[in-house]
């Protein structure tokens, strides 16, 4: 199947990347040989059980690591000018705020540290604060907050320097189901608004299929590219989406891959 995105530019390029953890005698290889591309507006996600590299491979494109072999390239650049230039913003499962900070005060962080002029960058942060929903709790503090209203400020940090690129690792794992479901319409509403290009990490089927424009399932051990699917489920997603036949294919055509997998690895243990 070829994405409507296949003719758009390219935003990322991972090339045959491996990553190795570990000195010699005890080493793990986490990655092995990883080639893909996102395009620019993309939703991506990684997917794939626990252990077998998402999070690496996220880190890896955020310059927090980098590989034992191969090559991440973002807008054509090393992933750290793209870092030091601020390029993207991460969200990470733990929405790791400041307690002492308000709502506001928490997502204006960035500008701040970076100097910006606080008048300039009020209205940007009302903006954002609408965007995310939370203009009626600007100036509570996190813990005042649900969980997911500490994502969602989360969310809104990420985005206040207005990076091009969004990456998530497993940024509604730790919240309840309705939440979660709430948060991944609001995400896709977001992007609708902003025009982030997202690279998402998540073990679970129906986020992935629900969010993305594509999916890449990895397998384990070592964390290897198994299948890249397309999920062409339109660009505007209700939650109604979860309920049709089209999306239970497409959930059905991701489990295989793991299940063929599971067998295979069965067949070679004998
Ligand atoms: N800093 C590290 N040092 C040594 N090994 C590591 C390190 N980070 C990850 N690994 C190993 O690399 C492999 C991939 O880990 P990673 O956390 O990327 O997987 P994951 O798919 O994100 O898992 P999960 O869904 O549980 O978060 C695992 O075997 C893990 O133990």
């Amino acid at each position: 199947m070829s994405s409507n995105f296949s003719q758009k530019k390219v935003e990322i390029s991972v090339e045959g990347v491996s990553m190795v953890f570990g000195k010699k005698g005890r080493q793990v290889t986490a990655l092995q040989d990883i080639t893909f591309d996102v395009y620019q507006n993309e939703f991506v996600s990684l997917l794939g059980p626990s252990g077998c590299g998402k999070s690496t491979l996220l880190r890896l494109m955020a310059d927090l690591l980098q590989p034992a072999s191969g090559q991440i390239s973002i807008q054509k650049e090393h992933p750290r000018e793209v870092r030091l230039r601020r390029k993207f913003g991460i969200v990470f499962q733990n929405p790791t705020l400041f307690e002492w900070r308000t709502v506001r005060e928490n997502i204006e962080l960035p500008l701040e540290v970076l100097g910006r002029n606080r008048h300039e960058y009020s209205v940007l942060v009302d903006q954002l604060l609408d965007i995310v929903g939370l203009t009626k709790f600007k100036e509570h503090y996190p813990w005042q907050l649900s969980g997911g209203m500490q994502q969602r400020v989360a969310i809104a940090r990420a985005l206040s320097l207005d990076p091009p690129i969004l990456f998530m690792d497993e940024p509604f794992s730790a919240l309840d189901e309705f939440t979660k479901e709430k948060l991944q319409l609001e995400l896709l509403e977001i992007k609708k608004k902003t025009n982030k290009t997202i690279v998402f990490v998540t073990h679970s089927i129906p986020e992935a299929v629900f969010l993305s424009n594509r999916v890449i399932v990895l397998s384990a051990h070592p964390g290897r590219v198994h299948t890249i699917l397309d999920v062409p489920l339109g660009d505007t997603r209700t939650a109604l989406i979860r309920e049709s036949e089209h999306f239970h294919e497409l959930s059905a055509a991701v489990r295989n891959c793991f299940y063929k997998e599971s067998e295979a690895i069965d067949e070679q243990i004998g």
